[in-house]
């Protein structure tokens, strides 16, 4: 069954009148992962920002997104606004553009929570409290009291994944969630995406420039140009026969670099 479905997305630019999003036919899969790699500019944070309807004003987008069959590209802006948190959550790039820099983490997560649970906060810190330690975040009530600024970018992304082990959305689209994070950083937070989907058996959009992560953690996979989905398939499909010249270019030149990677840091690495 397809909790989400894609029907020829367009999304133009008001301003210059540009088509982005060229007529996006899609579809993921209840319960797994769809990963969509493409370079810098190929249309994928505004092919997942338009499901969520979270594209800038200047944006105008058509075409139907149903989310388990109800389009969901028809909604009021404010029925709209339920849905996303619950139904559908975001967690983007860069954690700390997520949250807003004028207010400790916790308020944020409160007004989050409030928006769609009628709980006190008491129950609110306690669920929190409980999250935050499954994704190995020590003194969550200390972090609670602290600005964004003062958080790393690994600990503001596993703060957005507690969150999303409270809200318990069906899918879950993180835009590229490991690119601002060191090296380890990278890992352990892949490591908590794998967990999440094992423990909450949501579905999951994925968007990384990283390959190697896409193979551990996506089932399918999309891959875009300029504008428009050129290939798709099954994760071992796409990386061991790739059809077309431009995926065969991204799977040698990022197979290249983790290999040169490995070399520059030792092969045990
Ligand atoms: N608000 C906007 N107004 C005009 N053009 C935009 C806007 N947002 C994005 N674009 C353009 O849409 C195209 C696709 O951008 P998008 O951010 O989806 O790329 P991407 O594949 O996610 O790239 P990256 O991997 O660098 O994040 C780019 O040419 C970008 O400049």
């Amino acid at each position: 069954m397809n909790i989400l479905e894609v029907e020829n997305l367009k999304v133009w630019d008001n301003n210059s009148g540009k088509e982005i999003i060229q007529g996006s036919t899609f579809h993921l899969k209840a319960g797994s992962c769809l990963a969509i790699v493409g370079e810098s500019g190929s249309g994928k944070s505004v092919t997942c920002r338009a499901i969520m309807r979270l594209n800038r004003s200047n944006l105008n987008q058509s075409g139907d997104i149903l989310f388990k069959g109800e389009n969901i590209s028809k909604l009021s802006t404010k029925e709209m606004r339920k849905k996303r948190g619950r139904n559908l959550c975001m967690i983007l790039q860069n954690g700390m553009s997520a949250f807003d820099p004028s207010c400790v983490v916790g308020v944020h997560l409160r007004e989050t929570l409030a928006e769609h649970f009628n709980w006190s906060r008491n129950e609110i810190a306690r669920r929190m409290t409980g999250a935050m330690e499954s994704v190995m975040l020590k003194n969550p009530a200390d972090i609670m009291n602290k600005y964004p600024h003062q958080l790393s970018g690994g600990m503001l992304q596993r703060v957005m994944i507690a969150l999303a082990l409270v809200l318990e959305p069906e899918i879950i689209i993180a835009d590229e969630p490991t690119t601002a994070l060191d090296t380890i950083s990278q890992y352990e937070v892949v490591e908590q995406f794998i967990r999440l989907r094992e423990r909450m058996g949501c579905s999951m959009i994925f968007i990384s420039h990283d390959l190697g992560v896409v193979r551990k953690i996506a089932d399918d996979v999309m891959v875009m140009k300029d504008g428009e989905i050129i290939e798709r398939g099954k994760t071992e499909a796409i990386f061991k026969e790739a059809q077309h010249e431009y995926t065969k270019y991204l799977v040698s030149t990022r197979l290249a670099l983790s290999s040169h990677f490995k070399k520059v840091m030792g092969e045990g690495c």
